[in-house]
């Protein structure tokens, strides 16, 4: 019989999990898997829960929350040499992640997702010893989504951090970066630079509109030193895609890079403060399966060699 193991949040988004998993647990059996679950109990712990569940071997671990979850179970998956396929039932404030496969918000619908049992394979990143998902960035202006309270994420959802944002404009400082990029090199007064691995960052789905999630490269982005109107200027460009060609923007793919500075400056991993830099990262090509709805799937994110229909049954 194969095994599921539920990791949730139960704090996550507007708290909305709890009620619903009963009906996660039975659609799983009626599905052929044993299935059981753990809450997790604050920072760190769904990492923890996550090894157990290696170490247990489980066939698949779900992670339902959000963004926050998604990524500590993920950590506790990837340095792992036996990987559950993962699953995701998005309930937090933030699910990019799982917008960017189509997983959707309803919680019965994204549960047969996973009994439906298409897989994609999905790169994921490497910045020193931790791993991300969806984003790595610097600069003041990513340090926003960590300074967001918690309570206000629950309050008023996404709306929350364009708050945050508009109140942080006016401060936001450059900072001296060293970016070395698959051989190539900039140097310079930078607000942020991003490594994404999906399109769908922040809200903003068109950021990195030629990403890929399984061709083992990171979309850089890399906004140098604005001024406010400039900078109101490039994100009004950014929610159609059309910031990449923008004199200011340096918009590329690549599978390794290096980001260094003479400054202090905070790194954030998925929404999280992740250290300080210098950071190395490196693309692990197709280092997770997750269950996807394969009809939605972007034809970017479809490789040829697996459409055939990988099916977990
Ligand atoms: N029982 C708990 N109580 C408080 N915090 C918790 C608990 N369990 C997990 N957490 C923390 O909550 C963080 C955020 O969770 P998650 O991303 O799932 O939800 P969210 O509602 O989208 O919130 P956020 O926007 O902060 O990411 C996790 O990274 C984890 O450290």
């Amino acid at each position: 019989m194969k095994r599921a193991r539920l990791i949730y949040n139960p704090t996550s988004g507007r708290e909305m999990i709890k009620r619903h998993l009963p009906e996660i647990l039975e659609k799983l059996e009626i599905a052929g898997y044993e299935a059981s679950c753990h809450a997790t109990t604050g920072a760190g712990d769904a990492t923890r829960a996550a090894r157990i569940a290696v170490e247990r071997q489980f066939d698949v671990v779900i992670a339902a929350g959000g963004d926050g979850t998604i990524h500590e179970v993920v950590n506790g998956l990837a340095e792992q040499e036996f990987r559950p396929k993962l699953g995701i039932i998005p309930s937090g404030t933030t699910n990019d992640f799982a917008r960017a496969l189509h997983i959707p918000r309803d919680v019965a619908s994204a549960v047969d997702i996973i009994t439906n049992g298409e897989l994609i394979p999905v790169d994921i990143g490497r910045i020193n010893d931790k791993y991300f998902i969806n984003i790595a960035g610097g600069g003041r202006l990513t340090e926003l989504t960590y300074e967001v309270p918690s309570k206000l994420k629950t309050m008023l959802g996404q709306l929350a951090y364009y708050l945050k944002g508009i109140e942080m404009l006016p401060s936001i400082k450059a900072s001296n970066l060293r970016i070395e990029y698959d051989g190539k090199l900039f140097e310079g007064e930078t607000m942020m630079f991003l490594v994404g691995l999906t399109n769908s960052i922040g809200g903003f789905e068109r950021l990195a509109p030629d990403a890929s999630i399984n061709d083992g490269l990171f979309s850089l982005l890399i906004l140098k030193k604005v001024n406010l109107a400039e900078f109101i200027r490039i994100v009004t460009l950014a929610i159609r895609g059309e910031h990449v060609n923008d004199p200011n923007v340096i918009y590329t793919k690549a599978n390794r890079i290096k980001v260094q500075s003479n400054e202090k400056v905070q790194v954030n991993l998925d929404g999280e403060y992740g250290g300080l830099l210098p950071a190395e990262f490196a693309n692990l090509y197709r280092h997770l399966e997750v269950f996807v709805p394969l009809k939605d799937i972007r034809p970017n994110d479809r490789p040829t060699d697996w459409v055939s229909g990988k099916r977990y049954s």
